[in-house]
Order: C-alpha cells, then structure tokens, then sequence
C-alpha cells in the first residue's frame, strides 16, 4: 500500500526495530468481524461460522457478515472490525448505569454497551451529524434496544444539558484513523503530517466537554483508532495533567496487546496503563484504548430497585385519546411486556428509558418507537417489532422462506389466516417486523427506505 508522505519516517523513529514489521502489515489484507446480539433470545441461531471466537471479546467472531440476510436484517448480528470490539469490552457497563456514547455513529460501540447493559438503564447514544445520527438509529432499532435515547448535539451543548450525570462515558473520538488505512485506502488521502495534531485540538475540545458530564466516581474510557501519539497518549496525559481528579486505570492486556508509551507523551508512568492494539501485533487494525476514573465515590446501584423514577413532566404527554387508543392496542396486541414513560412527538409515540428532560435536546430517539397514532387508531413501529421477542405479541406468523423475500422487498403476500389483526412476523424464529392481515392478505410495514432482495 502507498502509505502517506511522512508516515512512514514518522513511525520509523517511533518505533525505531519495530517499524518494519508495522509497515508490512499495510500490505496484508485487514480483518473482518462480526459480534452476535446477547438482546435477542437464541443469539447464536444465525447462519453463520461460528468457529473462530475472538478471544478478548464476548460475542466477537471473525468473518463477514452479508446484509442481505436474515441474520443481519433481524439485528442478531453488527460487522466490526476486530480490535473495535475490545473499546466496548473495557467499557462494559453494569445494568443499571447511566451511560453517554458521545461520538456514537454508525454505532458499533452503542451496540455493544447495550449489549452489557440488558435494556436497562439508560445509554444515551450522541452523533454530531445529522446524517450520521439516523444510521446510528437505525442500528440501535435493528438491535431491538430499549434503553437508548438517540440524539445529534455537539458535546457543548450535550454538556449544559447533562452536568455530573453519567456513570460512565465513552468517548471514542474522531481521529486521524491511521488503523483505517487497510480496511479504507481513501482514509490515507485525509493524512498530512499536521492531520494529528487538528484531530488532537478537536478531541480536547470534546474531551473538555465529556468531563462535564461525568459523576464523581464514574469512568471515562476514551479510544481511537489511531496510532499518532498526539491523539493517544499525548491525548491522556494532557487529560489527567488538565484534570487532577482523573486517573489512569489499568486496562487489561489480552495476548498481542500491549502498553501504552509514556516516552512518546510526557513520561507520566500511568500511561502503561492504556492500552494499543497494533496491526503486526494481532488479528485486527489496530486502536488505542485508555480508561479514567473521576475521583469520588461511585453511587451503588440496585438493578432491583432502580433509581426513583420521577414522572417526566414535558409538554409531550398524551392526550387521554391516544391513550386509549395505545391502551387498547396493548391489550389485544401485547403480552407479558409495558411500557411506562411514555411520550408523544407529534403522532409519533415513545417510551422512554426512564424519566429524563429532553426539551432544548436535539433528538433524534426519545426511547423507544412504539409507534403512530393515525386518525383513532395506532400503527406499530418497526423499532417495537424488533425489540420485541415472539411470545410479547399475541398474533404472529411464521415466514416461509418466499414470503421473508416478499416482505423484505416491500409486497404483500397471501395468507389463509382469517381476521383482521396486527401481526408479529418471524422467519427462522426471529422477529422480523409487521404485518396486518386484511381480506387473507398480509400488508407490509417493513420501512421503505430499508427494503431489499434477499439472498
Ligand atoms: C470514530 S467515529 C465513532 C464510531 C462509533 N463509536 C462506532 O463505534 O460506530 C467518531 C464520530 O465522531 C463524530 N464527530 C465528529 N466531530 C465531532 C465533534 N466535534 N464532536 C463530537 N463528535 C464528533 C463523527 O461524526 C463520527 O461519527
């Protein structure tokens, strides 16, 4: 590969015997992985070779993932890179916690906390462009989570909203991405020998804001995927220098992994206890990963007996029409599930994770889509199909393979099904969306913009 005008001289004197080693390994093919979705009943019932565990991570595999199958449609699994996967496992929230994704799209890492956190607590999930923050929704609906709150602010604004809040805050920044170079040659064009240094004032910049947020005793895991120096350790040692009630905790070193340099930074000692992935080192494209702990007690959280929930008090509560009508769709619909916290934008109806002021908020996800209310009547999410498991909806439908490539592509499809009634589709037992039988027709709500011919 042509690596960038500078690169290579600047990791030669980094790296000095090393270096040769780390630029072969731009000439090898990247590694591809997947992880499996612990949310969804029977995570490991997918097509696909499970036989290569990746050994630092819970649900990581190695291999490919096509997005034209079940599998992927259904939100059992999410493509990412290999030593992605280890930021989410260094993170890995306790149920219960109050979490902040604050550089969150496409939503790998999201993904993956909410994995840990089980649906409960609340994992607010931010992306700063708008574009970026609706793909990040629709990861987070594929997966079937119900605690995420998805919303496109800067880390500024973010900051005024949610001070001494979080438990735990992951910032994984945007940065040169030195370790996207094999899986994305273009992302060599961007690289000057200044492109560290403005990623590494913008990362301050969002790091300044992050801290804010924090409670005291909670952590702070900041990560890139990159190897310059200025963005990574140089990064963390201005972090715990600028603020003193931060430190450095050890991140675990799996095999391959290895420590952080204080030589390339300011010397401070604690910065072994960060942790780099590189790419002649282990099967995957390389990250840095550091974890911080704000001085303070950490508050004991009760999974069973959650935090007071307060009734969120906005200008978004239903009118005692829509809820009825959402009432009695629960009744003749659910099973065995509510929801409380419910609010309404416009006719669009959420539940949220729990109470929580969103007004001056840039929100994309309040919750939960549960879905719309049209003219005395309600019509179900997609996102409320995929967070459900089959036994919460009273009426499903098994797919026959034809009929899955039916409703994928957007048709209607016969059904000697009698009534009228929503029902819950599946296909190779997951929940794969809804349908609402008419006249022994089945018509489709799978969303427009995700349709597709499967494979
Ligand atoms: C490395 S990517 C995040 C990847 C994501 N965590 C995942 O695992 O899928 C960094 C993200 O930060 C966002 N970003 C860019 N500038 C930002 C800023 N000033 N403040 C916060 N986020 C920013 C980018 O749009 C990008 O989505």
């Amino acid at each position: 590969m042509l690596l960038p005008e500078g690169f290579t001289q600047k990791y030669q004197q980094l790296l000095g015997d090393e270096a040769a080693a780390f630029l072969a390994s731009f000439d090898k093919s990247g590694y591809k992985g997947f992880r499996l979705n612990p949310l969804k009943p029977r995570p490991k019932q997918v097509n696909l070779d499970l036989t290569q565990p990746i050994n630092y991570t819970q649900w990581g595999y190695f291999g490919s993932v096509n997005g034209r199958t079940v599998d992927h449609q259904a939100g059992y699994v999410y493509s990412q890179e290999p030593s992605a996967m280890y930021v989410g496992e260094v993170a890995a929230p306790r149920p219960g916690e109050r979490v902040l994704d604050l550089c969150a799209a496409p939503g790998g890492k999201t993904t993956h906390l909410a994995g840990f956190m089980q649906q409960t607590g609340l994992l607010v999930s931010n992306e700063i462009m708008p574009k970026r923050a609706r793909i990040l929704a629709e990861n987070v609906e594929r997966f079937g989570c119900r605690n995420v709150v998805i919303t496109n602010e800067t880390p500024d604004h973010l900051a005024k909203h949610f001070p001494d809040y979080f438990d735990r805050i992951l910032v994984d920044a945007p940065c040169s991405g030195e370790g996207m170079f094999r899986k994305d040659h273009s992302a060599t064009q961007y690289w000057t020998p200044a492109y560290p240094t403005e990623c590494a004032k913008r990362q301050r910049e969002i790091l300044t804001e992050a801290v804010k947020m924090l409670k005291p005793g909670g952590q702070l895991i900041y990560s890139t995927c990159t190897f310059s120096p200025e963005e990574d350790e140089q990064m963390m040692a201005w972090l715990v220098a600028t603020y003193p009630e931060f430190s450095l905790v050890p991140v675990e070193r799996a095999t391959g992994m290895v420590a952080g340099r204080p030589d390339w930074a300011d010397g401070n000692p604690a910065l072994k206890n960060t942790v780099r992935l590189f790419p002649h080192l282990l099967a995957g494209e390389g990250h840095f990963i550091a974890k911080l702990q704000k001085a303070g007690q950490p508050e004991v959280i009760d999974v069973k007996r959650p935090r007071k929930k307060k009734r969120a008090k906005s200008t978004n509560q239903l009118s005692k029409e829509q809820l009825a009508v959402w009432q009695a769709f629960a009744q003749e619909n659910l099973s065995g599930i509510t929801f409380k916290q419910l609010i309404v934008f416009g006719e669009q109806l959420y539940a949220l994770p729990q109470a929580l002021k969103l007004d001056r908020l840039n929100v994309v996800r309040p919750g939960l889509h549960l879905g719309t209310f049209k003219a005395h009547r309600f019509e179900p999410a997609y996102a409320l199909a995929l967070a459900l498991v089959p036994e919460q909806f009273k009426q499903r439908l098994t797919l026959t393979t034809a009929d899955y490539q039916r409703y994928v592509h957007g048709d209607t499809f016969p059904s000697e099904l009698a009534g009228k009634t929503w029902l819950l589709l599946l296909y190779e037992g997951k929940t794969v969306g809804f349908g609402k039988l008419v006249n022994q027709t089945v018509k489709n709500f799978f969303p427009k913009g995700l349709r597709f011919v499967a494979d």
